[in-house]
């Protein structure tokens, strides 16, 4: 089977911090890609870019902050941006398609599974699909804002053998590197841990936007998905195929296991929570270690108007978020049993399953 390798480029590494595109730049990248794609691999470009490729166009002076200004900036900088990336593939005899997503076609099985009837299509033809969050009509709350996610999220969709997330760093160290020069450079990374967040910090340059907390967060979603991940930079030509190899300036996120199930794929990171679970500290314990369903009798208070079959997230007594799973019961049943033991809830209502949440429809995060 052909390797399939999804390349994230960041706002950083594509455009100047006053605005507008940097054409040598493109031009670099889409050689790299295209001597990818001439290996025999099937190549997929997430990029941002689109805001700071149009902002100074539209007469604004830096990065604008509103939401309508950067989906105003965005709609003149998605046309420039692809412009270039076609004239610049085209040198390689390579077509492009253009594919703008938001969150909730991940949300939606439906508009998913489309999505990826196209880019199979795309795959099938040699065409590379560029991606992009659809930012004109995102909406606020239900935004990337980042495309680390949304990478992680495609990778994990077309089953990719790599997510590559080029930065212009060269990987994850243990302080940010523009302020911190002793900081040193992480050069693997098995599992994600507290501490590996805290050495995170924002992005360094006045156009990106995750830095490097939303890389790692990113990483998270594609090794449970079962992609590894790099996370670095490339600068001179070699170096994608170099990372792709393995042996690339950047941070390997490796994964041992074979990742989640798609279903469980779409209820941890796709789905929309249609409400909010708080359970107690036995509760916690039998979801997070003891590998239990969640019953009645460990739910303290919900939030929220769901129904069976919706997925809602479940958050501890410190309201922190523990995992996310599919419910049996609507909101109205559940508040009327919450806290009751088993029994106590079969003589009071008739419900298919006493599981809040089945073991196989939870998702810890
Ligand atoms: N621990 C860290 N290691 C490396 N880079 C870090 C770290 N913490 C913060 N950063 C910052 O993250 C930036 C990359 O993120 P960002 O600016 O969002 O780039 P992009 O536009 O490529 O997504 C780097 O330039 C760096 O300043
Ligand atoms: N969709 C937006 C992404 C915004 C952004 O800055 O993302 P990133 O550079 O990946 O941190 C754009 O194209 O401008």
């Amino acid at each position: 089977m052909q390797q399939r390798i999804v390349v994230k480029i960041g706002s950083s590494s594509l455009t100047s911090d006053e605005g507008g595109l940097t054409h040598a730049k493109i031009e670099f990248f889409a050689a790299e890609l295209a001597s990818l794609q001439q290996r025999g691999c099937q190549v997929l470009l997430v990029t941002s870019g689109a805001v700071a490729a149009g902002f100074r166009r539209i007469g604004y002076k830096a990065r604008p902050k509103q939401l309508h200004e950067k989906q105003a900036a965005a709609s003149v900088g998605q046309a420039l941006l692809m412009q270039a990336y076609q004239e610049a593939f085209a040198r390689h005899d390579l077509v492009v398609a253009q594919i703008l997503l938001t969150r909730s076609d991940f949300s939606n099985r439906k508009r998913g599974h489309n999505a990826m009837a196209t880019i199979e299509e795309l795959l099938k033809r040699g065409v590379i699909p560029i991606i992009n969050e659809n930012d004109t009509v995102s909406v606020d709350e239900l935004k990337f804002s980042e495309n680390d996610t949304l990478s992680a999220l495609v990778a994990n969709l077309v089953k990719a053998q790599r997510l590559i997330i080029l930065t212009d760093t060269d990987g994850l160290y243990t302080d940010d590197p523009r302020h911190n020069p002793e900081a040193t450079r992480i050069d693997r990374v098995d599992v994600i841990t507290g501490e590996l967040l805290r050495f995170a910090g924002g992005s360094g340059s006045a156009v990106g936007t995750g830095g490097m907390r939303s890389k790692i967060e990113a990483a998270r979603i594609a090794m449970r998905g079962g992609v590894p991940v790099f996370v670095g930079r490339a600068a001179e030509p070699g170096d994608l195929l170099l990372a792709t190899d393995g042996s690339g300036k950047g941070t390997y996120f490796d994964t041992t296991a074979g990742g989640l199930s798609m279903k469980k794929q779409w209820v941890g990171f796709h789905s929309l929570p249609q409400g909010k679970i708080v359970v107690d500290r036995g509760a916690e314990e039998a979801l997070l270690s003891g590998g239990k369903s969640l019953l009645p009798v460990g739910i303290r208070e919900l939030e929220g108007d769901f129904h069976p079959g919706d997925v809602v997230e479940v958050v501890n007594v410190d309201r922190i978020p523990i995992g996310r799973g599919v419910v049996n019961y609507a909101s109205w049943q559940l508040q009327a049993v919450a806290g009751l033991s088993t029994d106590e809830v079969q003589r009071r209502i008739d419900v298919p399953r006493i599981e809040v949440i089945h073991r196989d429809e939870w998702v810890a995060v």
